[in-house]
């Protein structure tokens, strides 16, 4: 079975957490399944609070109205990918840009419903190069501080964020402690936004595989 219909299969399943009201939506290609799937049951809800620019467009194309955060608080659900998740669901996000609408959103929701084909979860993060959203007159700066933590910063080059800024990826960071490297990063003049999920992870993960989905919860 290819990984994307192991994508859809952890959307599909995503559904049986949407009771109503507005939820909040992510990025990326699992989450475009759950909002194809969810315009399906789009009388259910009273609309959306989305993380990108993209998926505002898809959900509109769906006829699923998108709202701003500041105009509905907290919400009680958000559905998102992740690019690895470890057992105590702290997460890996932003490969495709939108970490900081992303972690606004995670922190505004009471559950987070995380969605991924089961290739995502790994015992220790980290394989997957941490995306961290800088202020570009920051770039060399925070680039150099990256390096003094051990890191390896690509800057993705061409890319700019929703919100006007750049990404560096940072390979060969050792993240045994995520919280700790999350507060570092996060600490260092320049920086958005660093796509660890490690002070609000998940509270359900579902892994679509080859034998249908698994389920994991926060402990
Ligand atoms: O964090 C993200 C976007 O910023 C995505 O959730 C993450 O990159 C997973 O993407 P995909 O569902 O395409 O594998």
């Amino acid at each position: 079975m290819n990984q994307d219909e192991m994508k859809r299969r952890a959307a599909q399943a995503a559904l049986d957490y949407v009771e109503g009201g507005i939820i909040g939506v992510g990025t990326g290609s699992t989450v475009n399944h759950f909002i194809d799937l969810l315009a399906g049951i789009k009388g259910r809800i009273d609309g959306a609070v989305s993380s990108s620019e993209a998926s505002t467009a898809r959900l509109t194309r769906h006829g699923i109205a998108v709202f701003d955060l500041n105009a509905v608080g907290e919400l009680s659900l958000y559905v998102d990918g992740a690019d690895e998740s470890n057992h105590r669901l702290q997460l890996i996000k932003g490969g495709g840009g939108a970490l900081t609408r992303e972690k606004i959103i995670a922190d505004a929701s009471q559950r987070f419903v995380c969605i991924a084909d089961d290739s995502k979860l790994v015992d220790t993060l980290g394989r997957f190069p941490l995306p961290v959203e800088v202020i570009p007159m920051a770039r060399g700066h925070v680039a150099r501080q990256l390096v003094k933590l051990g890191g390896t910063p690509v800057w993705r080059e061409g890319f700019v964020t929703d919100n006007g800024n750049l990404i560096l990826d940072v390979r060969h960071l050792s993240i045994e402690d995520p919280l700790a490297i999350e507060q570092q990063i996060n600490a260092i003049p320049g920086v958005v936004t660093v796509g660890l999920f490690a002070r609000r992870p998940a509270d359900v993960l579902i892994l679509g595989g080859p034998d249908g989905t698994k389920t994991l919860t926060a402990a």
